[in-house]
């Protein structure tokens, strides 16, 4: 992409689907295409009333994670993670968590709101939807501080620029920004053994979400030709980089096209999807044929595993993506 010497995808606009990546020379299948940093980060769990267990005294079998890098604190983690000193609610991986998300992702501000958020007894009745929404405004707000230049970018991937000067920019803002969240978002998954078997009703849960600036410009097919995927638990120094790699060689001048969610959702429970969370109706080869079986065909079960996963299932890993 941008900046690269040659670059392997471009940027298009294309009619009905909005801008879209494309292959600007042909891909091979396993050619890690895009690798992309979050310019926003933000945990994918509930407010709880009480802090999280200390990770050296739980026996809970709910994960925790760092609150920077989102790394799986292990139950009896060694080195301890370290609290935030200010609301020992947050635990940080190791003191340079702490300290990059100091200056960063739990500045006094971000700190001072999550609590008394998690303090708000209207919370209780709340959705998790709705948790991770007030995560995510407080999170983008404080990004507005830290770092204009990346809100800006943030802002740019709804196709609105900032205007902050009267009422209705301001709606415009805060709408576009809770369409970011709900359009943009890639989940980090929890690991597979953190919770009952990493499923939680059948998909495997998010730990965190992430907005991607250039993989964000990925569109759905039920039949993707690439995937994307994550190593957060991977590197010991924290690692939230996401790649895309091909799933089979495409021509150059070709979309590439993630899956938003788990590719064994049936047709019906595919468009519903779609039409809920992005607010389109897919018309992809796969979707042409899958539309004209029986309604038998249709309505089967979902089958097979979510095998790989982000919130928005497994290929494309944007919001639930
Ligand atoms: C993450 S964005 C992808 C980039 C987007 N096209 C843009 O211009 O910012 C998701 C949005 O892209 C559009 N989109 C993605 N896949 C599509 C598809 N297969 N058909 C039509 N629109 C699609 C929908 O508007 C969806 O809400």
């Amino acid at each position: 992409m941008a900046g690269d010497a040659a670059p392997l995808l471009n940027l298009a606009e294309i009619d009905g689907r909005g801008r879209a990546l494309m292959a600007a020379r042909s891909l091979r299948g396993g050619q890690i295409v895009l690798r992309d940093s979050p310019i926003l980060l933000y945990s994918a769990l509930p407010f709880t009333k009480q802090p999280p267990p200390s990770s050296s005294s739980s026996s809970s079998s709910a994960a925790c994670y760092c609150d920077h890098c989102f790394r799986i604190l292990p139950p009896s983690s060694s080195p301890p993670a370290v609290p935030c000193p200010s609301c020992a609610r947050h635990a940080f991986c190791g003191p340079g968590c702490l300290s990059a998300a100091a200056a960063t992702s739990h500045t006094p501000w971000v700190c001072q709101a999550l609590s008394r958020l998690a303090a708000c007894p209207l919370l209780d009745s709340q959705p998790v939807e709705r948790h991770v929404q007030a995560r995510f405004l407080i999170a983008a707000c404080n990004l507005a501080a830290v770092s204009p230049s990346d809100f800006q970018l943030l802002l740019s991937l709804q196709g609105r620029e900032a205007h902050a000067d009267d009422t209705v920019a301001a709606a415009r803002f805060l709408h576009s920004l809770l369409s970011s969240d709900k359009l943009n978002a890639f989940g980090l998954m929890e690991p597979v053994s953190s919770r009952d078997g990493g499923e939680v009703d059948g998909e495997r849960s998010v730990r965190a979400y992430g907005i991607y600036p250039r993989a964000s410009f990925s569109n759905h097919d039920c039949l993707p030709n690439a995937c994307r995927f994550d190593y957060v638990d991977a590197a010991s120094d924290g690692n939230t980089d996401i790649i895309v790699r091909m799933i089979h060689d495409v021509p150059q001048g070709r979309e590439i096209c993630l899956s938003y969610f788990p590719v064994n959702l049936n047709y019906v429970n595919r468009q519903r999807r779609l039409m809920e969370d992005y607010g389109f109706t897919c018309d992809c080869d796969r979707c042409k044929v899958e539309a004209n079986w029986s309604d038998d065909e249709n309505e089967h079960d979902d089958i097979g595993e979510d095998n790989d996963g982000d919130g928005k299932g497994w290929m494309r890993t944007p919001m639930n993506k």
